[in-house]
């Protein structure tokens, strides 16, 4: 039986993990999937280099309401896709193949694995293994409606939307982040696209007031229909198929399509990894319970050696939470007598949409029942359109909403949707991270006129938090 120094399962933030402290020790790195996880080949990477060109594609659009008139001749989606995933396969590739062959200290497994103890795994094939130190990336995967019809090619996850043939004309996709983003993108290249979500709210988490100017926009943009279930999709004969939903009451809605994205949501992979041959707890998300230096706990005591990171372990499902683990996690491992805590202050996240969308900390409803009476919460919405620069993109949709403690200045929440939105919002996570107060970042650096960044600026100043009087001016 194999025994190594280190077992790594998944390829994705776990790869990050072989540092120069494991030249001259053994490491397994065991990923079943396509090398280099979620991120690089399905997930943030693609979706967003789909993204940037329907943004392009769409300009005439926007551009002719500033008198600017464009024309858009052709999307050449394969060409696009093969330049998008050309690039990807041959980053996972070479990944895949540095780690197989270049490495002496690694043994690459590419097959699935379960435990069969703590720090003991068999793999599919059969192979058994031993490990000191254990850690688990192994992600989450999409998950779909139990429905008649989900298994008729022309409905896709994530996984595979990116990889058709040709642009489709007609596109159904659900309400969550991962169809807010693919609504953007096929509406961009010309798609007539059907938004269908089950609840009244699109991007549940998100503030109300976002969340319910996210959703005007949509409308403004492709069809939207919420407070719908999916019930079947119908083959239609001839290459399309009709997805069927029903309100509360009944009430059917039929949407004829070439292409249905279902973005129902994602789960952490540990059912299909024999975590209760190991012992490991679970979180009531199914995630693996770890405590804050991320080492698995089993009966609520952390087992030595073996850590968990990425979506496996956390229920925010962001890359660069796993990321910020990973970095924890290899610490960790390279110290074990000295082990920093992993800290989730201000975790932030963008929508990549049209427009997008972007968000840290506390919404107002959360801020207002976390606050006693509610009475110590203040909160300011600028328009984009109040800016000059805003002025200059006739912007009428997009928005800053700040939420703060008035007694200390302290920024709790900021949300923004718009144009660039994931780029004006990193000040303020930069504030909420570093403790730094309202008036602090309103009034001490200069803000560049007349960039866009002044609707957070102004946003700031709107906030009636109180001032010391040693703010400055
Ligand atoms: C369409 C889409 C868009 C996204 N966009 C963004 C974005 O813009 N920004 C953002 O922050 N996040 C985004 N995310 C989320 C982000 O991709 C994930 O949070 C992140 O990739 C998780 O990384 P991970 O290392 O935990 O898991 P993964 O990268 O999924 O790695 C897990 C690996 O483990 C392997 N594995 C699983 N089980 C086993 C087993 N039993 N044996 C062997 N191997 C196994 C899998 O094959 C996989 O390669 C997006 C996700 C999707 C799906
Ligand atoms: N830009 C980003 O950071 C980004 C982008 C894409 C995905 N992600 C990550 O990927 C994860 C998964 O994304 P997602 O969009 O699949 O999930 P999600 O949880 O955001 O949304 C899932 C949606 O599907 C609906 N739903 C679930 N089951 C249903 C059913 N049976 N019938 C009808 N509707 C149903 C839910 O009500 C919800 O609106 C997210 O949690 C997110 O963290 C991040």
């Amino acid at each position: 039986m194999p025994h190594y120094d280190l077992a790594i399962i998944g390829s994705g933030s776990g790869n990050s993990l072989i540092t120069p402290f494991w030249d001259g020790k053994k490491v397994a790195m065991i990923d079943g999937g396509v090398f280099g996880g979620t991120c690089l080949n399905v997930g943030c990477i693609p979706t967003k280099m789909f993204v940037y060109p329907a943004s392009l594609a769409a300009a005439p659009r926007e551009a002719a309401l500033l008198g600017v008139d464009l024309s858009l001749d052709k999307v050449r989606w394969n060409e696009l896709r093969d330049r998008i995933f050309g690039r990807i396969d041959a980053i996972s590739e070479s990944g895949r193949r540095y780690r197989a062959e270049e490495l002496k200290n690694v043994d690459l497994f590419q097959e699935h694995v379960r435990f069969t103890g703590p720090r003991t795994l068999s793999t599919d094939s059969g192979v058994e293994l031993t490990a000191d130190r254990v850690v688990i990336a192994a992600g989450s995967r999409a998950v779909l409606p139990d429905v008649p019809g989900i298994g008729l090619p022309q409905v896709h996850t994530s996984d595979t939307v990116m990889r058709i043939d040709g642009p489709p004309e007609r596109v159904v996709v659900g309400g969550g982040y991962i169809a807010a983003e693919f609504a953007a993108v096929f509406h961009g290249f010309g798609a007539k696209v059907t938004q269908v979500n089950r609840s009244q709210r699109l991007l549940r988490g998100n503030d109300a007031e976002i969340a319910g100017r996210f959703a005007a926009a949509a409308a403004s943009r492709w069809k939207l229909r919420l407070g719908y279930s999916l019930q079947a999709v119908e083959d239609n004969g001839e290459g399309s198929v009709t997805v069927v939903f029903a309100d509360d009451d009944g009430i059917p809605l039929r949407v004829a399509a070439d292409i249905v994205l279902m973005a129902t949501g994602r789960v952490p992979n540990t059912d299909r990894l024999g975590v209760d041959a190991a012992g490991f707890d679970l979180d009531e998300d199914h995630t693996l319970s770890v405590d804050v230096n991320l080492r698995v706990l089993a009966g609520g005591k952390p087992v030595d050696g073996v850590y968990a990171l990425g979506d496996i372990a956390n229920s925010y499902q962001l890359k660069h939470v796993a990321n910020r683990e990973a970095r924890v996690v290899a610490h960790n491992l390279e110290h074990p007598d000295r082990l920093p805590s992993i800290d989730y202050t201000a975790v932030p996240f963008a929508v990549f949409s049209n427009p997008q969308v972007a968000s840290v900390g506390l919404t107002e409803e959360e801020a207002r029942s976390q606050a006693t009476g509610g009475t110590d919460v203040v909160t300011a919405v600028q328009d984009y359109g109040s800016t000059a620069y805003g002025w200059a993109m006739e912007d009428e949709e997009g928005v800053v909403k700040l939420v703060a403690e008035r007694s200390s200045g302290r920024l709790l929440g900021a949300h923004i949707m718009g144009h660039e939105a994931s780029l004006l919002i990193q000040p303020l996570i930069q504030a909420m991270a570093t403790d730094v107060s309202v008036h602090q970042l309103a009034r001490g650096p200069y803000w560049i006129h007349p960039a866009l960044m002044e609707v957070v600026e102004n946003a700031l100043l709107a906030l009636d938090v109180d001032l010391p009087e040693n703010a400055p001016l």
